[in-house]
């Protein structure tokens, strides 16, 4: 048990004894309970009038108490005084039936916690936060032991059969595996010894997995441990845990140390606001101190992995440290369809499961988005008592992934449904007729994470760029909600303002990041920061007059107005397709890509697929907020809901 779970029992047995201190209080207190209070005075003039008929007279530190009972069965209490040698006298005088006792009284152990029990709970709380301030595990009775959690050889069954989907950064690792198995034969042979490998790649690509993949397959131990793990509060601790680390590892070489986050040491020194971090730059040096100083044939490999290595220090990047880099980046199909199939291993699977299908409709995920899907799918089958997971689980886990948690019980007014069946039927009619558009995959109107209804386009293929017709025709699909409510119901809620958003910010994204328009021509009015700000790429401009600014607006607003004017006239000219849309979205709920072309043809859409009786109401309780799944800026090939 370490220090902080201590603590934390500590701090759960205080209250627990201050609880039952209280119940005890209670209990102590019933032999007076009901009683009602009485002056002394009175009470003596009630023993004299011979209104009293028995008295328990109960005397301790803290005084004298009597409980007395009236001869009209009242009970009542009275402080007296133990220098009252006359009471007796007259309890035997008028008959009261009497009884003394010693006055019960908290045991020590009560006392003492009576006095210093409140005490040593704030002490507790204030250690504990204290505790939490400093980052959680480890800390304050351990300065400087490493928080690496080692794996041991035998422990760790990960190979590389484990890691789909990346196998030219497999393939540049392979390397280590054979140093690792062998250093000194690897070093006759005459191999290049590696010391640092920094993987870089979005998240939940397989870094870790990969890393620790090299020492399964190595078998030699495994060390991991976060770079925030490092950054403490106080000065000096994360280099003593660098160092310490490093000991460990070199007791137990051959072995892989790997540092997961490494931007939160490594980041550039004396980039930080406010005269830099001392804390992080001492530890940002132990560490390249240590990994200049071990000797390269002792078998110990430092693995990091980042998604920033443009932050980081150079001399982190510079030989003898992490000299080597290893791209690891999202899957494409092939890939996917690997990653599928190696965790469609853990779960019983249905003779309808494809996962190349199922690839084929996941672009922009990650490896770990992938294993999730593979997960709520098993529970989606559990969820209708199935035996094997099936495709339609797999289907129903991809919607709730990408457009959040279906939201049945949330019960939508007629009116408000067939404005949102409208609006959705707009945006899906748009999405066909306009060729740069991504197909149309489903369109619901079940309310989904914080959207009324969602229209589900997927791409083809996995999409690396955007050309400027795709953005033109995404804007005229966004506003084809809008104009849908218009023109069919005679009104505009605010359930498009999203649509609204998107669709200028692609405007300006054309005019002022892309070159797209020919007025400005192709200039840079605008630096991404890189950063994403509510699941928004954050566009900054950069210093240009405000003539230019004017100019630029002109050309956003004419983008947004004519794609306006057009998906205006579409709509107008397809008033029938609406209607039929619409009418199968108010049935059914949701419909697909197939009845979605036999509605644009012109024929009545097939009836759905899964109206078995069996089919299971999804998701119906778990209507948490959750956001539909909206990527940033770096993933174009990320589907789209509109
Ligand atoms: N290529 C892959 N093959 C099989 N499974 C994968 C792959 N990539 C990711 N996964 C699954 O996703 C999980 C998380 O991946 P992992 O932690 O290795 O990603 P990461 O790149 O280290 O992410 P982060 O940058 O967030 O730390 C893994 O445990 C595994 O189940
Ligand atoms: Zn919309």
């Amino acid at each position: 048990m370490n220090n902080n779970q201590w603590i934390s029992k500590v701090a759960i047995w205080m209250v627990i004894a201050m609880v039952l201190f209280t119940v005890f209080k209670q209990f102590d207190g019933r032999a007076t309970a009901g009683a009602g209070y009485m002056a002394y005075s009175d009470f003596l003039n009630e023993v004299k009038a011979q209104r009293i008929k028995s008295a328990t007279i109960q005397e301790g530190a803290n005084g004298t108490e009597i409980i007395a009972v009236t001869t009209d069965d009242r009970r009542i209490r009275t402080n007296a005084t133990y220098l009252d040698r006359g009471l007796i006298g007259d309890l035997l005088a008028n008959d009261v039936k009497f009884d003394v006792r010693p006055r019960e009284e908290g045991s020590l152990l009560m006392t003492l916690l009576v006095s210093w029990g409140p005490m040593l709970l704030l002490i507790g709380v204030w250690i504990y936060f204290m505790r939490q301030m400093q980052g959680g595990r480890g800390g304050a009775f351990s300065f400087g032991k490493s928080k690496a959690r080692m794996l041991d050889e035998s422990a760790n069954n990960v190979t590389f059969a484990d890691v789909a989907g990346c196998d030219e950064a497999k393939e540049e690792v392979k390397e280590l595996v054979d140093f690792l198995k062998d250093p000194q034969k690897f070093q006759k042979l005459g191999g290049r010894i590696p010391r640092g490998l920094l993987l870089v790649g979005p998240p939940g690509t397989g870094k870790t997995l990969l890393a620790k993949a090299i020492a399964g397959e190595a078998k030699v131990p495994f060390f991991s441990i976060s770079g925030s793990d490092f950054v403490e509060m106080f000065v000096g601790v994360g280099a003593a845990r660098v160092r310490d680390m490093f000991e460990q590892a070199k007791k137990n070489a051959p072995c892989i140390i790997f540092i997961d986050e490494i931007d939160a040491v490594g980041r550039q020194r004396g980039a930080g606001l406010g005269g830099g971090n001392d804390e992080r730059e001492q530890t940002l040096n132990q560490m390249l101190v240590e990994m200049d100083g071990f000797e390269t044939n002792l078998g110990v490999i430092v693995i990091a992995a980042t998604n920033r290595p443009d932050i980081l220090d150079a001399a982190l990047l510079r030989p003898g440290r992490f000299d080597r880099q290893v791209y690891v980046t999202l899957p494409d199909i092939r890939g996917r369809e690997q990653i599928l199939k190696v965790h469609m291993r853990k779960i019983p699977i249905g003779p309808d499961v494809s996962p190349e299908v199922i690839a084929r409709g996941t672009p922009g995920m990650s490896g770990a988005d992938l294993a999730n899907l593979c997960n709520e799918a098993a529970l989606m089958a559990a969820r209708r008592n199935a035996r094997v997971v099936e495709m339609q689980d797999f289907e129903k886990a991809k919607d709730k992934i990408l457009m959040g948690p279906e939201r049945k019980s949330m019960v939508m007014p007629e009116e408000e449904r067939r404005n949102t069946a409208y609006h959705e039927a707009g945006h899906a009619l748009i999405g066909k007729l306009l060729p740069k558009c991504d197909p149309v995959h489903k369109v619901t109107i079940i309310p989904r994470g914080r959207a009324l209804g969602v229209t589900m386009s997927l791409p083809e293929k996995d999409r690396y760029s955007y050309d400027k017709e795709y953005m033109l025709n995404q804007i005229a699909m966004l506003f084809g909600g809008r104009i849908a409510e218009e023109v069919f119901m005679n009104q505009m809620t605010t359930g498009a303002s999203n649509d609204f958003e998107r669709a200028t910010q692609i405007a300006r994204d054309m005019v002022m990041r892309y070159g797209m328009s020919e007025k400005l021509g192709p200039m840079v009015y605008a630096e991404n920061e890189g950063e994403v700000f509510l699941g928004r790429s954050i566009t900054k401009t950069t210093n240009i007059s405000e003539e230019t600014m004017r100019q630029v607006d002109a050309e956003v607003r004419r983008i947004i107005d004519e794609q306006y004017a057009l998906a205006r006239r579409l709509i107008e000219e397809n008033k029938d397709k609406m209607h039929a849309m619409a009418k199968a979205l108010l049935e059914w709920e949701t419909i697909d890509a197939d009845q979605i072309d036999d509605i644009m043809a012109g024929r009545p859409p097939r009836p759905p697929k899964d109206v078995s009786p069996s089919s299971p109401n999804t998701g119906g309780g778990d209507g948490g907020g959750a956001a539909p799944v909206v990527k940033g800026e770096p993933t174009p090939q990320a589907p789209t809901a509109a």
